[in-house]
């Protein structure tokens, strides 16, 4: 019996009114567009519109928790308010602690932004240790092991958006 993952939802929920922003780093790019794409597609079958999604990028996975603050204030000056923002970086062990550094400082910030942006901040930065656990995750490794993280993450931000909405 699979224990481990992410259970199934206690209803379908309507994406169609949620505007949800979308802030990825460009590190790793591959595996960054494949979990993009990945949580696009989801969100698009729970009826998200496609004009109601907003792609934003930063540099690197560090970038994120800032670049997330001024992307969301800025839409919400320029009239379009996001529901829910989905950060999503890569970050791939290297030979120094930097990888540590940075998915801890990252992830601590980004938690912590919900309060400060008042909306569901999804947490889509991958941690992996190797180029392959990344892969895997966003579905797109030879053996196709294992299904694309972006997908929870693109339902998780309809949920969230739809569930505990302003
Ligand atoms: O080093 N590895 C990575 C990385 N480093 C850059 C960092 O996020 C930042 O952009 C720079 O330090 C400049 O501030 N950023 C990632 O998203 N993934 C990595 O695997």
């Amino acid at each position: 019996m699979a224990v481990k993952g992410l259970g199934k939802p206690d209803q379908v929920y309507d994406g169609s009114k949620i505007r949800v922003g979308i802030i990825h780093a460009r590190w790793n790019r591959v595996i960054i567009d494949a979990l993009v794409k990945g949580a696009i597609e989801r969100m698009a079958s729970l009826g998200v519109e496609e004009n109601n999604i907003i792609i934003e990028t930063v540099p690197g996975s560090y970038e994120l928790p800032w670049g997330t603050k001024r992307f969301v204030d800025r839409q919400a000056k320029l009239g379009k308010p996001l529901d829910v923002v989905i950060p999503i970086g890569v970050l791939i062990k290297g030979s120094t602690m930097h990888f540590e550094y940075i998915s801890d400082s990252t992830t601590h910030a980004l938690m912590n932004l919900q309060e400060k942006v008042d909306m569901p901040v999804i947490f889509g930065l991958l941690t992996c240790m190797t180029e392959e656990q990344a892969l895997a995750r966003a579905g797109i490794d030879e053996a196709h092991s294992m299904h694309n993280h972006g997908e929870d993450w693109g339902a998780a931000a309809v949920e969230m958006a739809v569930k505990f909405g302003k």
